[in-house]
């Protein structure tokens, strides 16, 4: 058992880490209140920790295997979660859709599945743009409810630090569903077919049903043979989300009095956003002196140059299982980005795992105003990942998308053929456009096809 020491100002000056306080530092609210929003920093800091080091070192463990070959990561959930939609029926559907995709790939392409919820703090988004104009009204943009509210009034955009204390709460009431849920026997895989209820009979579940009623065969066979099938009743399950708002992941920072190093104990992996990711910049240097596995986005601009760079900053010490590279080229480009960061890596001692995120390079927005994304993009960058992979004889790790377990009509396209007029129809994201249950289930047979290409 980790015993973690509160991070106290003094404490952690010897692992640095508020070095990055005197660093240039982006995407980060202003707070009117010094004094309150101190004061909301002491208060995290004393709350008990979300995971504990044991389960952040057995996730790093997990992911060398997927580095080496030996596993396929998958990190799903939502773009932004809110306080309201942190309920039962929201989480559970998440979790399920989840363990279907990881199903549909462990069954299809014969690979230990990591799965990943982004969840349990996935409640902070940096904005391209620090407004938000409607008609002649300008005020701040939404930058997440861990900040501040959606609704477009002066009031409700105010950045408000006392939601980094919801914020920690609903984390850890998501986190304590998800653990009951995998640890609890709902996530055995006896169970495989009562993870259909409640969706609808799309094509996609057909197919799903289909796998599931193969591998209810081998389990009775199984059951004739003998096989003890208390191993199965529980399934390891990480939470991650973007590690942004420094009011919140410092203070979960705490020091671990068995080894004196520092875990991030809001989540078990964090990863930094493309727009955060400077080399000298305060989140690079924050992340590069904590413990957890770090993910790291790259977009289509990312020299090779950059990436050993952030290799040199974040794994200077060559860890398997330190480094997740994250990348969201965009369809369109994914061909051309990729090949010269995966040559250049071959020349590193280091061996980063390479996750694709098909989501965030493929963002339109409709004649009609939403903000989307079409779900053959979506699976041509999937598809450009596996192919720049083959051909430069590295391993294509895993698969990090923005999905909810809910039919909501927010990605164009997909066997539902959902349309620019659908869009109106059940729109629920706060940010960005997010698979629904069905497009994320066609998209777990299309990987399963991929890997079993390999
Ligand atoms: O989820 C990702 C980002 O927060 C999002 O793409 C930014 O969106 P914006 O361009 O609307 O600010
Ligand atoms: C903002 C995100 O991604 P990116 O940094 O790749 O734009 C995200 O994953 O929510």
């Amino acid at each position: 058992m980790n015993d973690f020491t509160p991070a106290t100002h003094t404490s952690d000056t010897i692992a640095g880490l508020d070095a990055y306080r005197s660093m240039p530092i982006k995407q980060q609210p202003a707070w009117s209140d010094e004094a309150e929003i101190s004061a909301v920093r002491d208060e995290i800091a004393g709350q008990p920790p979300l995971v504990f080091a044991g389960e952040v070192d057995r996730l790093r463990r997990r992911i060398a295997e997927a580095a080496d070959g030996n596993a396929f990561v998958l990190q799903g959930g939502d773009c932004a979660e809110t306080f309201a939609g942190a309920n039962a029926d929201n989480i559970r559907n998440r979790v399920k859709t989840i363990l279907q995709m990881a199903v549909v790939l462990t069954y299809g392409a014969s690979v230990p599945v990591v799965k990943m919820g982004r969840m349990a703090g996935q409640f902070a988004k940096p904005r391209s743009k620090d407004t938000e104009t409607r008609g002649d009204v300008t005020l701040p943009a939404y930058r997440g409810d861990v900040v501040n509210g959606f609704e477009f009034t002066e009031e409700s955009r105010r950045n408000d630090p006392q939601r980094i204390l919801r914020g920690y709460h609903m984390a850890a009431s998501t986190l304590n569903l998800v653990r009951a849920f995998t640890t609890g026997g709902f996530a055995d895989i006896r169970e495989i077919h009562s993870w259909n209820n409640g969706f609808a009979a799309t094509p996609a579940m057909r197919r799903y049903e289909n796998v599931a009623k193969e591998i209810d065969r081998a389990l009775r066979f199984m059951a004739a043979t003998g096989t003890d099938f208390d191993s199965m009743k529980t399934v390891e399950f990480f939470t991650g989300h973007e590690g942004l708002l420094m009011d919140y992941e410092r203070p979960m920072t705490r020091i671990d009095s068995r080894t004196g190093q520092a875990y991030n104990t809001s989540s078990h992996f964090q990863w930094i956003g493309e727009r955060t990711r400077d080399l000298d910049g305060a989140h690079v240097d924050f992340f590069s002196r904590i413990r957890n596995p770090i993910g790291v986005k790259l977009g289509p601009t990312t020299t090779p140059e950059t990436m050993k760079a952030l290799v040199e900053k974040l794994d200077p010490e060559r860890e398997p299982g330190r480094l997740t590279f994250i990348t969201r080229m965009g369809a369109g480009k994914i061909r051309e980005a990729l090949p010269p960061l995966l040559e250049a890596a071959k020349e590193l001692e280091s061996k980063p795992l390479w996750i694709t995120d098909p989501m965030h390079g493929n963002g339109i927005t409709t004649a009609n105003g939403y903000k989307s994304r079409r779900f053959d993009d979506v699976v041509d960058e999937v598809r450009g990942f596996f192919e720049a992979h083959r051909a430069a004889g590295t391993y294509p790790g895993g698969i990090h998308v923005e999905l909810t377990g809910d039919d909501v009509t927010e990605c164009l396209g997909g066997s539902e053929h959902i349309d620019e007029t659908d869009l109106e129809s059940r729109y629920e994201s706060l940010c960005d456009p997010r698979l629904n249950h069905m497009q994320s289930l066609e998209l777990a047979f299309l990987v399963a096809e991929e890997l079993r290409a390999l």
